[in-house]
C-alpha cells in the first residue's frame, strides 16, 4: 500500500476543517489515490472513510501531542514509504482564558499540539514528499497579533505562520509549496473546547465563516503556491491593519 499512488496525509481529520480538507481533496484531486487520516477519535475517522469516494484509506487514531503518536506515524511512514503529495496539518485546539486561571496542561497542551506536533509531523513527513507537493498548515488570523485572553493560542499560531513561511523558502528548491491558512473564526467544534472556561467574544460569534468555504479558498491558494491563505475581506482587512497599526493600540480592542 502507498508505494504506487499519491497520498494525502491529513491530521485533525475527525472534525471541522481537517475533515473538510479530506472531503474536498477526495472530490477535486483525482491524482490522490490514498488518504492517511489522523486524529484521536477513531470512530469519526471511520465515518469519514465512507465519504472519501472509494479511495484507499489508512486510519491512524493517534494522539499527536504525545511522542508515542508521532513515533507511530513515523514508523508507518518508514514501513510504507508513501509518495506524499499533500500534507495538511489541521490538528489543533485553543482554550479561551487568562494564563494562571486555567489548568497548566491546558496552556501547555496548546503548545504541544499546535506547535510541537505540527513541527514533528512536518519533519517526519518531508522525506516522503514528492516534487510539486503541497504542505498546508492551519495557522489562524490569531497569528497576526497577540490576543490577551487567548494568549497562548495566538502565540502558537504566530509560530505556525512564521515556521511555515520560512519552511516554504527552504523547500522552494524541491518544488514543494507551503501554505499557512489564517482564517478568522470558523464555525466548527473548535469552540466546544475553546469555551471550557470563558465564552467566545460576541464579535467573533457574529463573524464566523463556513468551514467548507475556508477550506476551498485554502486549496485554491495552495494550488497557486501562495504562502498565506486568508479567507474573506474582513480578515484580509484585519491582516493589513495588524501590519501597520501599533500592537499596543490593537490590543485595546481585544481585551
Ligand atoms: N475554528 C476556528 O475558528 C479556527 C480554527 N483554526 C485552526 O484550524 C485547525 C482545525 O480547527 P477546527 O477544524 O476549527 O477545529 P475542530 O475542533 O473541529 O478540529 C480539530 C481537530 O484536531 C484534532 N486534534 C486535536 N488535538 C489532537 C491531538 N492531540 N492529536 C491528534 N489530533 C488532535 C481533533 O481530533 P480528535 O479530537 O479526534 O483528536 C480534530 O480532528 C486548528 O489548528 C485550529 O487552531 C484556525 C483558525 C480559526
Ligand atoms: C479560533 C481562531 O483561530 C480565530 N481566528 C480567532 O482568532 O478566534
Amino acid at each position: 500500500m502507498g508505494k504506487k499512488g499519491n497520498v494525502a496525509i491529513i491530521t485533525g481529520a475527525s472534525s471541522g476543517m481537517g475533515r473538510e480538507f479530506a472531503v474536498q481533496i477526495a472530490q477535486n484531486y483525482p491524482s490522490i489515490h490514498e488518504f492517511w487520516i489522523v486524529a484521536r477519535r477513531r470512530e469519526r475517522l471511520e465515518e469519514l472513510q465512507e465519504k472519501l469516494l472509494g479511495r484507499r484509506v489508512k486510519i491512524l487514531a493517534l494522539d499527536l501531542s504525545r511522542q508515542e503518536g508521532i513515533d507511530t506515524l513515523e514508523k508507518a511512514l518508514a514501513e510504507e514509504q508513501p509518495r506524499v503529495r499533500i500534507l495538511v496539518n489541521a490538528a489543533g485546539f485553543g482554550i479561551i482564558g487568562k494564563i494562571g486561571k486555567m489548568k497548566e496542561e491546558d496552556c501547555t497542551g496548546m503548545v504541544d499540539t499546535n506547535c510541537r506536533a505540527l513541527t514533528a509531523v512536518t519533519h517526519i513527513t518531508l522525506p516522503y514528499m514528492t516534487e510539486q507537493g503541497q504542505i498546508i498548515q492551519m495557522a489562524s488570523s490569531a497569528a497576526f497579533m497577540p490576543q490577551p485572553g487567548f494568549a497562548v493560542y495566538a502565540a502558537s499560531k504566530s509560530y505556525v505562520l512564521s515556521f511555515s513561511r520560512a519552511l516554504g523558502r527552504e523547500l522552494a528548491g524541491r518544488g514543494i509549496t507551503v501554505t499557512a491558512v489564517c482564517p478568522g473564526p470558523v464555525k466548527t467544534e473548535f469552540f466546544d473546547i475553546a469555551e471550557t472556561y470563558e465564552a467566545v467574544k460576541l464579535y467573533k460569534k457574529l463573524t464566523m465563516a463556513r468551514a467548507d468555504r475556508v477550506v476551498y479558498q485554502a486549496l485554491v491558494d495552495a494550488k497557486h503556491g501562495r504562502s498565506v491563505s486568508v479567507y474573506g475581506s474582513l480578515m484580509k482587512g484585519f491582516r493589513i491593519l495588524a501590519k501597520f497599526l501599533p500592537v499596543d493600540f490593537l490590543m485595546l480592542f481585544v481585551k
